[in-house]
């Protein structure tokens, strides 16, 4: 479990119990499901945020991912933070009460709980940030290199399984990645994806980050100027939002086989990732902040979410486009 210090985060039972509560809280504005399950056999949850849960409502639809990297527990909350905020909020205010009624919003608060539970078995931190998937040399597939999008492409990787940036034997091959490509996939309703946006929670370094990664070009197949300039334009203003850096993926390294390269590629879903505090750290400390700044750096991208999910109708109308 967390050590002390740390025991505001939620182990992988502690976040299925608050997600419990929030459905018998709001039955009216969520459903809870799983997509499948991780290697050992865990559960990757599901929330649907909207009026009318249990219906497909024909509402532009956002999704939240966290915890790809295990160590990166503050994402979780982040998660839980979202989950909580457009619940709970719902009856006394009136923006979070229209975005509810007009989006549906699903958020998956742990896509890596093996990883997550492994870094914390022994009470103290290991680091760990790859799945728990073996390999022929070592443990571990690093989910955000293992996207089918330009899959080990070009440097942006590694083949040896110790890595941790190990890409994995194939593009899905962690089942983990492979559950939420099914339930993205699933999304295509009647041969439109509904998904419009989708922010991948990350720490840290205090960046929003938007594709491709894989390349150094701000264009490259499948994203023209036109497109580049709507994922700048909405990346810079929702940084001024929350005070991170906006930049391309591969302005911090380039990266193959990540969520946001596959999330646009294959169905064009504005897709960023959010990495979140501290700016800066020595080494692994970084990954570790006390829980006593989890209020504060969840709260800190309200605004910034609120700002997508405003625009997840039509992100490029940022622009002054239209859709
Ligand atoms: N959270 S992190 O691993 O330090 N940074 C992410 C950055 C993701 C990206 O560049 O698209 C990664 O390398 O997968
Ligand atoms: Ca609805
Ligand atoms: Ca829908
Ligand atoms: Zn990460």
């Amino acid at each position: 479990d967390f050590p002390s210090g740390y025991t505001g985060y939620h182990n992988y039972a502690e976040m299925v119990s608050e997600l419990n509560q929030a459905v018998s809280d709001h039955p009216n504005l969520l459903t809870l499901r799983s997509i499948g399950k991780s290697y050992q056999g865990r559960d990757i949850w599901a929330v649907k945020i909207s009026d009318n849960p249990g219906s497909d409502e024909a509402e532009p639809e956002a999704l939240f991912t966290c915890n790809q990297h295990a160590r990166e527990h503050l994402t979780v909350e982040m998660c839980l933070h979202i989950v909580k905020r457009y619940t709970d909020n719902y009856a006394s205010n009136s923006t979070i009460r229209n975005t509810v009624d007009s989006r549906e919003i699903w958020v998956i608060p742990s896509v890596n709980p093996d990883g997550a539970e492994y870094d914390i078995a022994t009470g103290s931190f290991r680091a760990w940030r790859k799945n728990r998937q073996p390999n022929s040399t070592a443990v571990g597939t690093d989910p955000n290199r293992n996207w089918g999008h330009q899959w080990g492409c070009c440097g942006g990787s590694s083949g040896s399984g110790s890595s941790d940036t190990y890409r994995g034997t194939a593009a899905f091959s962690a089942p983990e990645v492979a559950r939420v490509r099914d339930f993205t996939n699933s999304r295509v309703v009647g041969g439109v994806q509904q998904i419009k946006s989708h922010i991948d929670w990350h720490t840290y370094s205090e960046l929003i980050l938007w594709p491709y990664g894989y390349t150094y070009n701000d264009t490259a197949p499948g994203l023209d100027a036109t497109q580049a300039n709507v994922f700048q334009t909405m990346g810079r203003r929702m940084a001024a939002l929350n005070g991170y850096t906006p930049q391309q993926a591969s302005d911090l390294y380039v990266t193959d086989g990540s969520v946001d390269d596959w999330m646009w590629a294959a169905h064009k879903i504005w897709s960023y990732t959010f990495e979140m505090y501290p700016k800066s750290a020595s080494g692994t400390s970084g990954f570790y902040p006390r829980d006593t700044q989890i209020a504060t750096q969840t709260a800190r991208n309200d605004t910034a979410v609120q700002l997508l999910l405003d625009y997840t109708d039509c992100v490029p109308r940022i622009t002054g486009r239209t859709c």
